[in-house]
């Protein structure tokens, strides 16, 4: 582990100064498109402003035979490409796969000005982040470039889940870790053949009625992800990045994926994966906060006056600790307001309506 004092100096000679806080820009929706598909690519240039990260897919899902056309595919998009408000990330080949080195060599060298953030599949350690962290700086600074290059892991291996934390801080470079639950779930042997979302097996069930263990008695669907998805986002807020839900893989059944998307949200996640269009509408109704909860945020910060003390709304007692979450929910309102033209009218007439009862 580097020390204190130089843990924010580049790794090499000539590399850009690392970040000091992961900036806060929105990303709800992690939208992927495989580069090496004619018609996915074709239609990207349409998608921006539309999703907030566009990201060029090199890894799973990916054929085998595809994965230079992929590579080379990215690079022709990113440089023909202004992507505006959009950010464009990417997702590189495993550590330990053949085309790992020169996916990294040609996207940093060829565009690394035009990538916000390097995603890494099946980070195990800290050591997995180190090694990418030096060889990014290397080829900044080789590339010339004047802003780091982030990194996002995917959790997705029980040693991976085992060092979260030691993942989320191993790197300045460190902007967030997503779910990866169709490789963890085969790496820790869950008995499931999905790629997240529930299962109907995985239930509790009402104790029986009078003692009639054969009568009828209802049963409840857990969530097969929640200690995952809860241990992942204590990790994250613990050293100042984001975290996210990864793939909802049964693309049709639009309901269970917003329930996901949801459970994500309320946890404390920033965003999730969006593998098709049809998700992009779900994640962004999710992830952006509903207008009412922004009004119930604005009344609570007008009630609490200087932010100390107890006070009843509704007949809810609200104090300091209630006023933070709503300070959450007023801070995320202004940042997608103000590049969600739609959210701003909404989150401005929540705040407006609110300064109206005051006056
Ligand atoms: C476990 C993991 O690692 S998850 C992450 C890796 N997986 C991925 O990245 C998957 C990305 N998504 C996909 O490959 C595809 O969406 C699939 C295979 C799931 C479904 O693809 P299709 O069967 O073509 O879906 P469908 O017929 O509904 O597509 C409708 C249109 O949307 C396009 N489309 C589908 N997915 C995308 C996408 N992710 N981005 C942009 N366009 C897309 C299709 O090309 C098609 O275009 P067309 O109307 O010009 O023919
Ligand atoms: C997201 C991913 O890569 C997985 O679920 O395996
Ligand atoms: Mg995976």
């Amino acid at each position: 582990m580097r020390s204190a004092k130089d843990f924010f100096a580049p790794l090499a000679v000539g590399a850009p100064q690392p970040v000091r806080e992961v900036p806060a820009r929105p990303t709800r929706m992690i939208h992927f498109f495989d580069p090496s598909n004619p018609k996915m690519a074709a239609k990207v240039p349409d998608m921006i402003g539309t999703v907030d990260v566009l990201l060029g897919n090199l890894e799973d899902a990916v054929k085998a035979d595809n994965k230079l056309a992929a590579r080379q595919g990215l690079v022709d998009i990113a440089k023909a490409t202004d992507f505006g408000p959009t950010q464009l990330w990417t997702r590189i080949n495993a550590l330990d796969s053949p085309w790992v080195l020169d996916d990294l060599t040609t996207l940093v060298t060829e565009i690394g000005d035009k990538l916000d953030v390097i995603m890494v599949p099946k980070v195990q350690g800290a050591e997995d982040i180190h090694y990418i962290d030096r060889l990014l700086a290397q080829l900044e600074a080789k590339a010339g470039l004047t802003r780091p290059i982030l990194v996002h892991a995917i959790l997705e291996t029980a040693r991976g889940m085992v060092n979260v934390e030691e993942i989320c801080g191993a790197s300045p470079r460190m902007q967030g870790i997503s779910l990866g639950p169709a490789d963890l779930a085969a790496d820790r042997k869950m008995k499931t053949t999905r790629v997240g979302g529930g299962h109907p097996g995985y239930l509790v069930r009402q104790d029986p009625v009078d003692g009639d263990i054969q009568g009828q008695r209802s049963t409840y669907q857990q969530d097969l992800w929640h200690y995952t998805v809860a241990r992942m986002v204590d990790a994250c807020a613990m050293h100042g990045i984001y975290a996210y839900y990864g793939p909802f893989g049964d693309i049709k059944d639009v309901v269970a994926c917003e329930d996901q998307f949801r459970n994500a949200f309320l946890l404390g996640c920033v965003g999730t994966w969006t593998l098709h269009p049809a998700q992009i509408a779900i994640a962004r109704k999710v992830f952006s906060p509903d207008p009412a909860d922004v009004a119930h945020a604005y009344r609570v910060k007008a009630a609490m006056g200087d932010g100390t003390g107890a006070v009843m709304l509704d007949g809810k007692m609200e104090d300091d600790a209630s006023l933070k979450q709503c300070l959450v929910m007023v801070e995320l309102a202004q940042q997608l307001g103000a590049i969600d033209p739609e959210l701003g009218e909404q989150y401005e007439a929540a705040r407006a309506s609110v300064a109206d009862q005051e006056a």
